[in-house]
């Protein structure tokens, strides 16, 4: 029954995984912020930040500030909760800042502290502290253990479920695992400790109020937040390496944040969280860093001797202590290179707390439900649960008042005004062990009796005075039994009532422990049956508890995988970004650079065809003169060959008076006459040179050919006769290439010459025995028969003791077949030789037409 109805009560009360849906829309408090402004470092410095009140502080901008040259000497005030000047101490800061959490956290309250200021501004000097003179952090864990120092529950009886909640082992449990531990420590003995850190224990203060009939455990975890990565500070590893893996954020069942995997350390005194601290600072780089002190409490039996055994009567709280890193300006700091990424990160960090900030104020004023994107950084992630969940939340601000932090510290100041406005829900207490019935003092009690019993067992026990006021007795002390008088009746009534008042006593005391009895035995049946029912349910809850905690493992293993997965993707993501950035950024450049050309040689070109327009201008002048005096030139020359043909008129008229041949020599001079071409060079021809073999056959033919017939005689240019290409005189003859044999009897035949296929040596030419050369080339025409030509010319000695050629005459010498077109072979079969001669092209010679030239080739010669 009594089971039944603990079991509805504790049903009611508020357990320590405290949902957000747990959150009633009760009282809430503003983020406390506090400012401590450290001391000038030099006597010359001036200070640019003046209290004005315990509470408010004043900044003037020095000349130097970027603020001054923007706004001017604009002064600005700024209230906090309190102010702490340069001359505060350590204990002041502590006892007004850190100790209401400290209360807190005892109670079973949530609590944030964080630093915040500019580098060097005194946030580690605050958070930790020095030598002797040591800070929040370390009073935080003296007066932690100076509190709880008896109520303490052995370790290992509380044990971290790896799912940021704890589990209750039993005695001979936690006995066993320190066993191990023991043994673990013998062989693998550390020491971290930073004796300098710990403090004289006079100079530690008790928490008053503590509950004494729980039981207590105290757990830290330290971890750093460095480029936006969580690293487990405390991490078991062999040595004090810097590569520690990545830990990750995760959420638990109550919406909590926490670092998965993260080492959770108990520990038992101060010493032992300074050892833990101080390999955490061994470790540390530049980055925001947080030590979380959780403390677990549960409620002692009715007895006052053990931890009930149920986890729901767990009570959690956790304290977090921040150092954040300090805000920069990195182009006065100049970092570079790695610094420059971590000062870059860490301002991205505090950015983003900023706007978190912001946007938990803007929804707090305008009860709206806009989300506050904490996740996008591992700060604020870590964070949300503070500012969702229920705790006090308390930032110090420090402050260096030279002028050369002035900008800087004016963001600060800026930003704690905006935390100021955030308000968080108070948290809500209730003491477990009342709420489910149980009577409070009962662990004072155990230990009395205890003390009694061992007391009472001991031999000199008879002569101890013990309070005994909690164990059952028949009443007072016997009054005093001396019979002074036999008339001392009084006294005899007096000892009789004070006997009948304790055999009523005894007899309320034995039915009192009758009917106590009787519960009991039937408490004890009701157990036994519980306990069967448990221990059934029990057995097969740890079935399913394995199976479950199997899944658990595989899904945890399959998420780290996912995560890391997805880290290392958005890490390639991020590089293919700044990637195609700076590729497009190249781009951009690159196509600027192409404008900035096209644009350069438009202007050149038209410079160009400013500069070249005159010129062309007078070029078209220049070949418009060059034209008419071509075409007086012509007309000139038109003159002349007219007055040519009258002389040759007459000539011919004067052979025809003296020869018998009379019409044919006229026909053949007129026709010689008529078939110059107007740009042929006109010559007088007398009639001695006219040879038998260019007319004769022309008479014959003339009546075949109608070429013949319009022409009339041929006329032989004595320069292409073919005693001239074998005149004996000394000849270069030069083929180049291997000359194909014709088989033709009009072959050229070149006397005393000398045959060359390169022309590489000057005394080839330049050689007074040779006076002619002579080019031979070979090739197709259009028709595929081969045509040979031999260009002729005069070699002439120069004055440099070389010689040039000048060509004068071209032979060319052609065969076809005379099957290939009948019609056309008798027409053109006078014109198949040509003659080239500077500008002039001869044609008329028409070869006799022999028996012979039934063969397919028809030989054709020109001269
Ligand atoms: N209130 C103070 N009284 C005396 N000295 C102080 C005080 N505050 C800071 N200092 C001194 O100033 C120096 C810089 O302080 P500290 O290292 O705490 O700055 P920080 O803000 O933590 O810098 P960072 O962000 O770079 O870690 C230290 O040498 C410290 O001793």
């Amino acid at each position: 029954m009594k089971s039944a109805k603990s079991k509805q009560r504790l049903n009611e009360i508020r357990t320590p995984a405290r949902s957000k849906q747990n959150l009633c829309q009760g009282e809430r408090d503003p983020v406390q912020v506090y400012c401590r402004l450290r001391p000038m470092q030099r006597e010359t410095d001036v200070s640019c930040i003046k209290i004005l009140s315990p509470t408010t502080v004043l900044m003037t901008p020095p000349s130097t500030a970027i603020s001054y040259r923007n706004e001017g000497a604009k002064t600005m005030t700024y209230t906090f909760k309190e102010v702490f000047p340069p001359e505060a101490t350590q204990q002041d800061v502590f006892d007004k800042l850190a100790f209401p959490l400290v209360e807190g956290l005892i109670k079973g309250k949530n609590g944030l502290l964080f630093t915040y200021g500019v580098t060097g501004s005194g946030k580690t000097f605050t958070m930790t502290g020095e030598p002797n003179n040591c800070g929040i952090l370390p009073r935080c864990l003296n007066i932690i253990f100076k509190t709880i120092n008896d109520l303490q529950a052995h370790k290992y009886i509380f044990k971290p479920d790896k799912m940021n909640m704890f589990d209750i082992q039993s005695e001979a449990e936690a006995m066993l695992e320190r066993q191990q531990e023991l043994h673990k420590f013998k062989s693998n003995r550390k020491n971290n400790s930073n004796p300098d850190l710990a403090m004289s224990d006079s100079d530690v203060t008790k928490i008053s109020g503590v509950n004494e009939d729980n039981q207590y455990a105290v757990f830290v975890t330290y971890v750093e937040i460095y480029n936006n990565s969580v690293f487990d500070l405390l991490e078991d590893s062999p040595t004090i390496n810097k590569n520690l893996p990545v830990k990750i954020i995760r959420e638990d069942a109550a919406h909590n944040m926490y670092v998965h995997g993260v080492t959770e350390i108990e520990i038992k005194s101060a010493e032992d969280a300074f050892d833990a601290f101080y390999l955490g600072l061994k470790r540390k780089r530049m980055a925001h860093t947080t030590l979380k002190i959780r403390l677990v409490q549960a409620p002692v039996d009715e007895m006052g001797e053990a931890v009930i055994q149920n986890k729901k009567f767990l009570s959690i709280s956790q304290l977090s202590l921040v150092d954040l890193a300090g805000s920069e300006r990195t182009n006065r700091t100049k970092n570079t290179g790695q610094r420059l990424r971590e000062a870059g990160n860490i301002n991205k960090s505090l950015m983003t707390l900023r706007t978190c900030l912001e946007a938990l104020r803007e929804n707090q004023i305008s009860n709206a439900n806009n989300m506050v994107p904490y996740r996008e950084s591992k700060i604020t992630h870590l964070f949300k649960n503070f500012f969702e969940g229920e705790g006090q939340v308390r930032m110090v601000v420090c402050a260096n008042p030279r002028a050369e932090d002035y900008d800087e510290t004016l963001q600060v100041m800026r930003f704690a005004e905006v935390a100021a406005e955030v308000e968080v829900a108070k948290p809500q207490v209730t003491d477990v062990g009342a709420a489910i019935g149980l009577m409070s003092g009962r662990r004072k009690a155990n230990k009395l009796f205890n003390a009694a019993r061992d007391n009472i067992l001991r031999p000199e026990a008879k002569d101890l005075e013990l309070d005994l006021g909690l164990v059952y007795s028949l009443g007072p002390d016997f009054p005093s039994l001396e019979l002074t008088s036999s008339q001392a009746n009084h006294i005899i009534k007096e000892l009789m009532a004070h006997l009948e008042m304790r055999i009523s006593r005894r007899e309320t005391l034995k039915r009192s422990k009758a009917i106590k009895d009787e519960k009991l035995r039937s408490a004890m049946l009701d157990l036994e049956k519980e306990s069967l029912e448990v221990r059934s349910e029990n057995s097969s809850l740890k079935g399913q508890l394995a199976a479950a905690e199997r899944r658990i493992r595989a899904l945890e293993e399959r998420l780290t995988a996912t995560e890391n997965a997805s880290l290392s993707h958005q890490r390639k993501l991020n590089e293919i970004t700044e990637y195609t950035s700076s590729l497009k950024r190249e781009l951009q450049e690159k196509e600027l650079l192409l404008n900035q050309n096209k644009l350069d040689k438009e202007k050149q070109k038209k410079n160009l065809e400013r500069k070249y327009h005159h010129k062309i201008a007078a070029e078209h002048e220049k070949a418009k003169e060059i034209h008419s005096e071509k075409e007086r030139l012509r007309n000139v020359i038109e003159e002349k060959e007219n007055r040519l043909r009258i002389i040759a008129h007459a000539l011919n008229g004067e052979r025809g008076d003296n020869a018998d041949t009379k019409n044919t020599g006229e026909a053949a001079a007129q026709t010689s006459v008529r078939d110059f071409t107007p740009g042929s060079t006109p010559r007088a021809l007398p009639a001695h040179l006219l040879t038998p073999f260019s007319s004769v056959p022309h008479t014959r033919e003339t009546r075949d050919t109608p070429a013949s017939s319009r022409r009339g005689v041929a006329i032989a240019n004595p320069r292409h006769k073919r005693s001239l290409s074998a005149d004996g005189k000394g000849w270069v003859e030069h083929a180049p290439n291997q000359i194909v044999p014709m088989g033709t009897v009009l072959k050229p035949n070149i006397t005393n010459s000398k045959f060359v296929n390169k022309l590489t040596n000057v005394k080839d030419i330049a050689n007074s025995k040779k006076s002619k050369y002579c080019l031979i080339s070979q090739e197709q025409d259009t028709d595929g028969e081969l045509e040979t030509k031999l260009y002729k010319g005069n070699i002439v000695p120069t004055c440099g003791g070389g010689a040039q050629v000048i060509f004068n005459d071209v032979e060319m010498l052609k065969q076809f077949s005379p099957t290939r077109d009948r019609e056309s072979s008798r027409r053109t079969s006078g014109n198949t030789c040509a003659r080239h001669s500077g500008k002039r092209r001869d044609t008329g010679c028409s070869p006799p037409q022999t028996p012979s030239n039934t063969s397919k080739k028809q030989r054709v010669d020109d001269d």
